[in-house]
């Protein structure tokens, strides 16, 4: 063993930091800058011209969304941003900030060092290029990239490595990399999300039924072998065996359909509409394919869903919110990327 390089296990928990040093760039999808019509439609182009994210040819898909598109959506989806905007800015950047912060806390905590946390925005700002130079600003030589997705799809976690990829074709020397790809089965997570389940089944109770509410994808992506439905089933079938519920007290839906295509079903709106008619009446609702709270999930599922179920004859709605900073999921954070510079630790 090379004595000067390695990491040791020092007093309890606390680790030596591996050398050279080590940072994170946390990712997210982003949000606008503001909730207007022209900062929305700055953030709509960069993220729907993605061919990850719609994959139909440029020269069928460029014309709908310069000529109708973001001529339209823009002015509606604003609407809804201010909906749900804090003084401080939009939800998703806000808690990402705060999430930012806490990791680094607690990196630097166990490893007894300095440990910088960037965030890096797949579309808007902050960008991945100048999470990396940041990151490299403050000495950090190798970079776990942790895409906060717990279900791998090429519509999001694909695109982070894309982005990444570009940035490195610009750099000379390119720093050592570990990209954390999907975390839809850890056990700190199931973990995390039950503990938040059941913290809220304290405060308001157990509903009749849990409803996993996941971000949906076309169709086709699917059964061109994305395999991120089967992933979020997973996701889902542990965390219901983790709260201890039966097949018939928990059910899976898929929210924020976009466009004409058939996308994974069943859709969220129409099983929330539909299940007061099966004689559900209360139910909670959790939303596991979002790290951060954001616009799909304080609008669409906390507001809207919510009238919807209403509407058709439900009683009581209770939206459970994403993991955000709870310490649970901070602690999911750090482990993840523990997991990450194993290698890196084992090779000195
Ligand atoms: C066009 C197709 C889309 C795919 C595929 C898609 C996949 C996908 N998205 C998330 C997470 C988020 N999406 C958010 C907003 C959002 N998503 C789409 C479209 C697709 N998403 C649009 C057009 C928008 C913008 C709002 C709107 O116009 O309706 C957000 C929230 C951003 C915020 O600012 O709060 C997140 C987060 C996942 C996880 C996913 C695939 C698994
Ligand atoms: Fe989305
Ligand atoms: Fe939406």
């Amino acid at each position: 063993m090379l004595a000067c390089r390695g990491i040791r296990l020092i007093k309890g928990n606390t680790l030596t930091s591996p050398s050279p040093a080590f940072g994170v760039l946390l990712v997210n999808l982003g949000t606008p800058d503001e909730p207007t019509p022209k900062a929305v439609k700055r953030f709509l182009k960069q993220f729907l011209s993605d061919p990850r994210v719609v994959d139909l040819s440029p020269w069928l898909w460029q014309p709908i969304l310069q000529g109708i598109i973001l001529n339209t959506r823009p002015k509606k989806v604003a609407k809804l941003y201010q909906s749900v905007w804090t003084e401080q800015g939009s939800p998703l950047m806000v808690i990402s900030e705060q999430q930012a912060q806490k990791l680094a806390t607690d990196l630097s905590a166990t490893f007894n060092q300095t440990i910088p946390v960037e965030l890096g925005m797949s579309y808007g700002n902050p960008s991945i290029e100048s999470g990396f130079t940041k990151l490299k600003a403050q000495g950090a030589e190798r970079i776990v990239v942790l895409p906060l997705y717990p279900q791998y799809s090429c519509s999001t976690v694909a695109s982070v490595f894309d982005a990444v990829a570009h940035y490195l074709t610009r750099v000379r020397d390119i720093p050592e990399l570990r990209f954390n790809k999907q975390y839809f089965d850890h056990e700190a997570y199931i973990a995390a999300l039950a503990h938040s389940v059941k913290r809220h089944w304290k405060i308001h109770g157990q509903a009749d039924k849990l409803i996993l509410s996941f971000h949906g994808i076309p169709l086709r992506y699917a059964t061109e072998g994305d395999p991120y439905p089967e992933q979020c089933r997973t996701t889902a079938k542990l965390l219901a065996q983790a709260l201890g519920l039966t097949d018939g007290q928990w059910q899976v839906c898929f929210q924020s359909r976009f466009g004409k295509e058939e996308w994974l079903t069943p859709y969220a709106d129409e099983l929330l509409a539909d299940l007061p008619r099966q004689g559900v009446k209360s139910v909670n609702v959790i939303c596991p394919a979002f790290a951060t709270d954001c616009l799909e999930t304080l609008e669409e599922i906390s507001i809207g869903a919510k009238e919807t179920f209403l509407h058709a004859g439900g009683e009581a709605y209770h939206f459970i919110p994403c993991l955000n900073d709870d310490e649970l999921h901070i602690e999911l954070l750090r482990l993840l990327v523990q997991e990450q510079t194993q290698s890196w630790i084992s090779a000195e």
